[in-house]
């Protein structure tokens, strides 16, 4: 399965070391004025070798717009969006070709298709979501004149919450040849009451999949989550004045249709698996190895994940108007 939506629908393409890494967006309203100037910042806040701390792969993942755009607008007809890859350096990931990574997808990709494309995790690359940052900039841009606007940000990386200490937690796991993970915040606002659906293709069911469609996201919840399994029933209801609601532990969706409020979900991202520190794995034949990752990896994928799981949340909201759209077309 590689496409994303019902309406808006999103099909990426690419390997983290093939020629190149891109989507076709199919369903984007017509008219939307868009430039790759409208794409670019998102990939740029995205995109890997920008400080110390993350992976030092060297690209500057420009955004060529291919198709579906003229005279600075959207046709209707399907946007292609590419990135040429550029700093691949394949050959350094020879040592990986058969044996596989605790933690990455190298065992769970040969049981499923019978081999794989070892150079940087192939399609498993976190390098894949640039595609998605392309396709839901554009998402972004349709829901820019709506009034909605998307911002994530890192709430905790390992056990610290300060910048400072977060900044020193990578820098400590990087230098031990470890990894970190933590924990990401993305908030709508501006969203109508209405979107998503009461059973099948509930709206967060929707985010939900979305979030954990991101590499290395181990948990999502929306407002309270896993807090509200501790909470009494008095304490978790949001309660309802004639101003509007009182509260947002739902975290702006109740029965799989958003309250209008703002939408806010929280991504546990696990710590990097390719890590310096050896550790026991197989190779294909079965046989028992002892492994150490080297390449330019990610000491913690957190911050990486702001802009992915920005761009998600705007393509399940976008998907969700337009079938709203729809139905209220048929529905009056
Ligand atoms: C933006 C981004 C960057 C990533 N960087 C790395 C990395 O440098 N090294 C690595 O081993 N995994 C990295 N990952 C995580 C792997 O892609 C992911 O753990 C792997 O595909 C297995 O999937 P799972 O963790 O969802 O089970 C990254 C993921 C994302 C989304
Ligand atoms: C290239 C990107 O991230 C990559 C994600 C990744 C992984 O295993 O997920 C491994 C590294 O790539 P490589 O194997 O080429 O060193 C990261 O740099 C990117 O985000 O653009």
């Amino acid at each position: 399965m590689n496409t994303f939506g019902r309406n808006f629908r999103c099909t990426t393409f690419g390997e983290s070391h093939g020629l190149a890494v891109g989507a076709v967006v199919d369903g984007c309203p017509p008219g939307i004025p868009l430039t790759e100037a409208d794409i670019q910042p998102y990939l740029d806040r995205r995109r890997p070798g920008k400080s110390p701390l993350e992976s030092g792969r060297q690209e500057t993942d420009r955004v060529e717009i291919l198709s579906g755009v003229f005279e600075g607008r959207t046709t209707g007809a399907p946007i292609a969006l590419l990135v040429r890859n550029r700093d691949v350096r394949s050959k350094d990931y020879d040592a990986l070709r058969d044996v596989f990574r605790p933690g990455h997808a190298d065992y769970t990709w040969q049981a499923k298709y019978g081999l794989r494309d070892h150079r940087g995790g192939g399609r498993s690359s976190g390098r894949e979501t640039l595609a998605r940052v392309a396709a839901g900039a554009v998402a972004i841009r349709c829901l820019e004149p709506c009034g909605i606007a998307i911002r994530g940000r890192v709430l905790e990386v390992h056990t610290a919450t300060e910048p400072e200490a977060m900044e020193a937690e990578i820098r400590a796991a990087r230098d031990a040849g470890d990894s970190v993970g933590g924990i990401v915040e993305v908030t709508a606002a501006g969203c109508p009451a209405g979107l998503g659906d009461p059973v099948f293709g509930k709206l967060d069911a929707a985010i939900a999949g979305a979030m954990m469609g991101i590499g290395a996201v181990k948990g999502v919840e929306l407002g309270e989550g896993f807090g509200a399994a501790r909470l009494l029933g008095s304490e978790m209801n949001d309660q309802i004045g004639e101003a509007g609601f009182l509260s947002n532990r739902a975290g702006g969706v109740l029965g799989g249709i958003s309250t209008g409020q703002d939408i806010v979900v929280r991504l546990a991202v696990k710590p990097t698996p390719s890590i310096r520190k050896a550790q026991q794995t197989v190779d294909i034949a079965g046989k028992g190895r002892e492994i150490t990752v080297e390449g330019r990896h990610d000491p913690c994928i957190a911050p990486r994940i702001v802009p992915v799981a920005e761009c998600m949340l705007a393509m399940v909201i976008l998907d969700a108007m337009l079938e709203q759209a729809k139905y209220r077309e048929f529905g009056e």
